[in-house]
């Protein structure tokens, strides 16, 4: 409304410091929502920067405890842990993935004797482990459902004695929560959390992950398990799905691209919704930052924000630590 030519109610008002700013901030960024993506490998002493992926490492264990007291030592409470397994280890059945002694199951264990108070998520799918590079056992080219749902849930209660708080599911099979669900329970392991990679898309965003974990499809795409980024409702269904089946947490990946996904998830299911902040979404902003065409803080911030405002609850993204450390240097 005006009064003659000049508005009376005016926006800029709340506008006019960092403080009214602050006081009216609708949706606020914190350290406890970020959850840390680890990339662990064999050996000993090494880390190595993935090229696709600037200031980003995979580390031998060793160094990985180093990281992962810098990731709390900012306020970093949660993370998600990936294996990469070497080719001689690669099979169609996932044999190292259930190995107790395996990379993912020393890891977790180091993590939580070292920091028992960091939560720590192990991911589920086979293909770090699999000779073709895909998320289940691969049959005359086909990517088997049941079976692979089978070795998916054996994986879960692998990871949860070795003391992982929470198993995410990143495969895409159908059925798997509930499985999962059940031979945690059997095991003893009804404490155990599951976060669902519910509404993952068959993404090309993916391409820098892959290079971290030399993990790319072998033949063929994703596509047949991975969802079309055309549909929105489908995702909604397999949400809800999840939920049903027993998932405590529900994921959408990957992120910028997916906004409406995360909003629409959010209004039709009662569990926390996080989302997959991906590798090549870092990758972009890392390389445009690179050439000095954006500022880095400044857009890492409005993109994590952009994520809590589509309603995500939590967020997975390779900017956990640089985003907390801003965090607490604002506060
Ligand atoms: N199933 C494995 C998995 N878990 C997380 C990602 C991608 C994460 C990222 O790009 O940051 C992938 C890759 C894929 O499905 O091909
Ligand atoms: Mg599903």
């Amino acid at each position: 409304m005006t009064h003659g030519q000049f508005p009376y109610i005016r926006g800029r008002r709340l506008r006019n410091s960092a403080a009214l700013r602050a006081m009216v901030a609708e949706h606020n960024l914190k350290p406890a929502d970020l959850i840390a993506p680890v990339f662990v490998m064999e050996g000993e002493g090494e880390k190595v920067e993935i090229p696709s992926m600037p200031d980003y490492y995979r580390y031998t264990l060793d160094l990985l405890l180093e990281e992962v007291k810098q990731l709390k030592d900012v306020g970093i409470r949660s993370l998600v842990l990936f294996a990469k397994v070497p080719d001689e280890k690669k099979d169609n059945k996932g044999t190292e993935a259930l190995n107790p002694k395996g990379l993912m199951q020393r890891a977790v264990r180091a993590i939580k004797e070292q920091f028992p108070d960091m939560l720590v998520m192990t991911d589920i799918a086979m293909d770090p482990y699999s000779s073709y590079g895909h998320d289940g056992v691969v049959e005359d080219g086909e990517i088997l459902n049941d079976k692979s749902v089978e070795i998916l849930s054996k994986m879960a209660v692998s990871h949860a004695k070795a003391g992982a708080d929470i198993v995410a599911p990143s495969d895409m099979m159908d059925g798997r929560i509930g499985a999962m669900r059940e031979a945690l329970d059997e095991a003893g392991f009804e404490h155990t959390g599951i976060m669902a990679y519910s509404a993952k898309y068959a993404s090309s965003y993916y391409g820098p992950f892959r290079d971290a974990l030399d993990s790319a499809p072998g033949f063929g795409d994703k596509k047949t398990y991975q969802m079309d980024p055309a549909n929105v409702q489908e995702a909604i269904k397999e949400a809800q799905l999840d939920e049903q089946e027993g998932a405590d947490i529900v994921m959408v990946k990957p992120g910028l691209p997916y906004m409406d996904v995360i909003r629409a998830v959010k209004e039709n299911v009662s569990v926390p919704v996080s989302v997959y902040n991906v590798s090549g979404e870092y990758a972009m902003l890392k390389a445009a930052a690179q050439k000095g065409w954006l500022d880095e803080d400044e857009v890492m911030m409005e993109t994590l924000v952009g994520f809590k405002r589509a309603g995500a609850d939590l967020i997975a993204t390779y900017f956990a630590k640089a985003a907390s450390k801003l965090l607490n240097e604002q506060s």
